[in-house]
């Protein structure tokens, strides 16, 4: 009689990370340790990773991981789990995936999505982790990340979006993060490949509210940053979020007239804005950016070895969506992040007209 148990004959799910660099590598670790503990009945041990190849001290970036099971480049200091395995070649890391976990930084998702076109299973579905989003060239308004991905490779996907900084969930240190899907199964799967007492999942509906949210904190992370470099001090600092969070609301219910404030207040809102404006690279690099002078590209050259600031490119891409609905003066934080990248304004000049924010007229005594 055969000893073998239902869970050992169902197939078991495989899992693909479409990227490798500072988050994609902490979270392949993450999942790497997930499917060997609470997980191995349900999913394959091996996690395959994506990584785009290039030389790092002389050794393929791909080897070297494989090797030393540590991302040198783009997570220093924290090893992976070793049933992740780096591949170069993108066709051969994702066919055979049930599961595709997207973490490249947001510019390089279409090119990514058509070369996996008709290279993946049909069955497959994606989770996206990616902050930030296109404007559509042909309607000028905003052209989700879960769009592309679903109508590039017509699959279901999922979005998590979260306070996540990449080195403090590699460090295994207590977080949460919040998934945006429709689809009950789909919800299930995740939730046993990610959740952990370390890392707390909740569970949405409002999967475009949550991409939003992820991809527009970043522009308030670095409004922050401005003002943190100018030295205004904790009582601006928190205004800047205050009013920041209001603008992401509005932007948001520009498109979900009707959403609740409950999911703006999950870690995929308020949380993530609190954190990013605290220690991510954006809040970092544009405080730089005013107490050195230097472009962003510049700095984002010098100190981050490879990684993406996403902050710079979302704030472009919505000041082109607002002012194509001629609503810029009503998102005066939105408006003047990009104007400070492109060096059109002074950060003081916003600093300075925070007093005058419309949210100021429409509470007057
Ligand atoms: N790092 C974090 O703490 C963090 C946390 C949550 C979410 N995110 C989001 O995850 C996404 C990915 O961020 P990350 O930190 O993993 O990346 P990263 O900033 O470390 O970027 C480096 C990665 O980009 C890849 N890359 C460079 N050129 C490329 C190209 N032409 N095509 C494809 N890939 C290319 C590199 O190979 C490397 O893997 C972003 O949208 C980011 O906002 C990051
Ligand atoms: O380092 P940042 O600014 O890209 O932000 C990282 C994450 O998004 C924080 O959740």
């Amino acid at each position: 009689m055969s000893s073998k148990t239902s869970a050992d004959n169902k197939k078991k799910l495989q899992v693909a990370i479409v990227g490798s660099g500072n988050w994609g590598s902490a979270i392949a670790s993450h999942i790497g340790e997930k499917v060997r503990s609470s997980g191995k009945d349900q999913f394959e041990e091996k996690i395959s990773m994506w990584c785009k190849e290039e030389d790092v001290d002389g050794e393929k970036i791909t080897e070297l991981i494989n090797r030393t099971h540590e991302n040198k480049k783009y997570l220093p200091d924290h090893k992976i789990s070793d049933n992740v395995v780096a591949i170069p070649d993108l066709k051969e890391a994702v066919k055979d995936a049930d599961i595709l976990v997207f973490v490249v930084p947001h510019q390089f998702l279409k090119k990514t999505c058509e070369e996996m076109k008709g290279n993946i299973k049909q069955n497959a579905f994606a989770l996206s982790l990616i902050k930030g989003f296109y404007v559509d060239d042909k309607t000028n308004d905003i052209l989700l990340i879960s769009e592309v991905i679903k109508n590039t490779l017509n699959i279901d996907c999922l979005t998590m979006m979260g306070a996540n900084i990449a080195k403090e969930v590699a460090a295994k240190v207590f977080c949460e993060a919040t998934i945006g899907t429709k689809n009950k199964e789909h919800s299930t799967i995740i939730k046993s490949l990610i959740d952990s007492d370390k890392f707390r999942l909740r569970f949405f509906p409002d999967v475009e509210i949550i991409e939003m949210l992820g991809a527009l904190k970043n522009i308030i992370a670095m409004i922050a940053g401005f003002s943190e470099g100018l030295e205004c001090g904790f009582n601006t600092r928190a205004a800047i979020l205050r009013l920041g969070l209001r603008e992401m609301i509005e932007f948001c219910r520009l498109y979900h007239k009707e959403s609740s404030y409950e999911i703006y207040l999950e870690s995929c809102g308020m949380a993530d804005l609190v954190a990013s404006s605290l220690g991510g690279r954006n809040y970092d690099s544009a405080k730089k950016f005013v107490q050195t002078n230097k472009s962003l590209k510049e700095i984002e050259e010098e100190d981050l070895n490879g990684q993406s600031l996403q902050g710079p490119g979302t704030a472009e891409e919505v000041y082109r969506i607002l002012k194509n609905k001629n609503l810029l003066d009503r998102f005066p934080l939105l408006r003047d992040a990009h104007l400070i990248c492109d060096q059109k304004i002074k950060p003081k000049q916003l600093t300075d007209n925070l007093g005058n924010h419309p949210e100021f007229q429409t509470n007057q005594q």
